[in-house]
C-alpha cells in the first residue's frame, strides 16, 4: 500500500524531511509519529501528491508518484486519497451533506446524496445533514470532514492529529470512527500525530518515528 525508501524533501529553508525506509502492506494501518516541526505534515503531502517529490523512491497503492505529471498526480488523487486535514476546511457557507458532496460538485461527477447521508449516518450525525459547520459542534465538524475523506472510497485514508486538542473520550471516539470507517471502505489509514495515546489505540499499526530535521540544524 506504501512503499518509501531514501525520501527526502526540502523546503526553501532547508531539509524538513528523511525517510530511509517504509512499508506498508494493503490493509495495514500506519501512524506518523513525531513532534511538532518533525516533517509529519510533509510526508502525508507527499503521500498524497501535493507536495512533489524531490529524491527517492515513493509508491502509494501500486502507483510510483515521479512517473506522474502534475495533471496525472490530481487525477490519481482523486480516485486513490481520502484526506482530513488538521483545520478540517468545511465550507463554512455549505451544509454537512453538500460539503460531503464538494468533490462531486467541482469535478462534475454526480452527487451520490444517499452516499454522502449513508456516511453520515454510519458517523453517527444523520440528524446534521442540513446543519453548516457553524451549527455543529467540533467533534460534529470533524465526523463531516471524515466523510468528506471517505466519499470517494479511498484506498488510503490520511488523517492530520485527528486528536490535537481533544479530551481521552473524544480522543477514542475520533479513533474508532477512524478504524470504523476504514473497515467500512476497506480504506488503509495513516494518521500523522504526536499523540502517544493514538499509538496505544492501535496496537497493530505500523509506527514510523519521524526526527525534527531543522530544529537540529
Ligand atoms: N511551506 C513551508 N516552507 C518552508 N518550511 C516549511 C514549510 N512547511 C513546513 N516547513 C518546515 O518543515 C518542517 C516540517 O514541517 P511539518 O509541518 O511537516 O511538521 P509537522 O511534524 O507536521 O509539525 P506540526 O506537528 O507542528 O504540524 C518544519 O521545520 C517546518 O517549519
Amino acid at each position: 500500500m506504501l512503499e518509501i525508501s531514501q525520501l527526502t524533501y526540502a523546503y526553501d529553508g532547508g531539509a524538513a524531511l528523511e525517510v530511509d525506509q517504509f512499508r506498508l502492506s494493503p490493509g495495514q494501518h500506519a501512524i506518523l509519529l513525531g513532534h511538532s516541526g518533525s516533517g509529519k505534515s510533509t510526508l502525508l503531502n507527499l503521500i498524497a501528491g501535493i507536495l512533489r517529490m524531490q529524491s527517492g523512491t515513493l509508491k502509494v497503492a501500486g502507483t510510483d508518484l515521479s512517473t506522474l505529471s502534475p495533471r496525472e498526480t490530481d487525477a490519481w488523487r482523486g480516485a486513490t486519497i481520502g484526506f482530513v486535514p488538521q483545520q478540517l476546511a468545511l465550507i463554512p457557507s455549505m451544509t454537512a451533506r453538500e460539503n460531503i458532496l464538494l468533490s462531486a460538485y467541482a469535478s462534475g461527477a454526480k452527487p451520490h446524496i444517499e452516499r454522502a447521508d449513508a456516511l453520515l449516518s454510519i458517523l453517527g450525525i444523520a440528524a446534521h445533514v442540513h446543519r453548516k459547520p457553524a451549527e455543529l459542534s467540533q467533534g460534529q465538524r470533524q465526523r463531516v470532514a471524515l466523510a468528506r475523506a471517505a466519499y470517494s472510497s479511498p484506498r488510503l485514508l490520511l488523517a492530520d492529529e485527528p486528536t490535537a486538542n481533544l479530551d481521552d473520550h473524544a480522543c477514542s471516539i475520533a479513533i474508532s470512527l477512524l478504524t470504523t470507517l476504514a473497515l467500512t471502505e476497506r480504506s488503509s489509514l495513516i494518521i500523522a500525530t504526536h499523540d502517544a495515546r493514538v499509538v496505544a489505540a492501535l496496537p497493530a499499526a505500523q509506527v514510523l518515528r519521524l526526527e525534527a530535521l531543522m530544529a537540529a540544524a
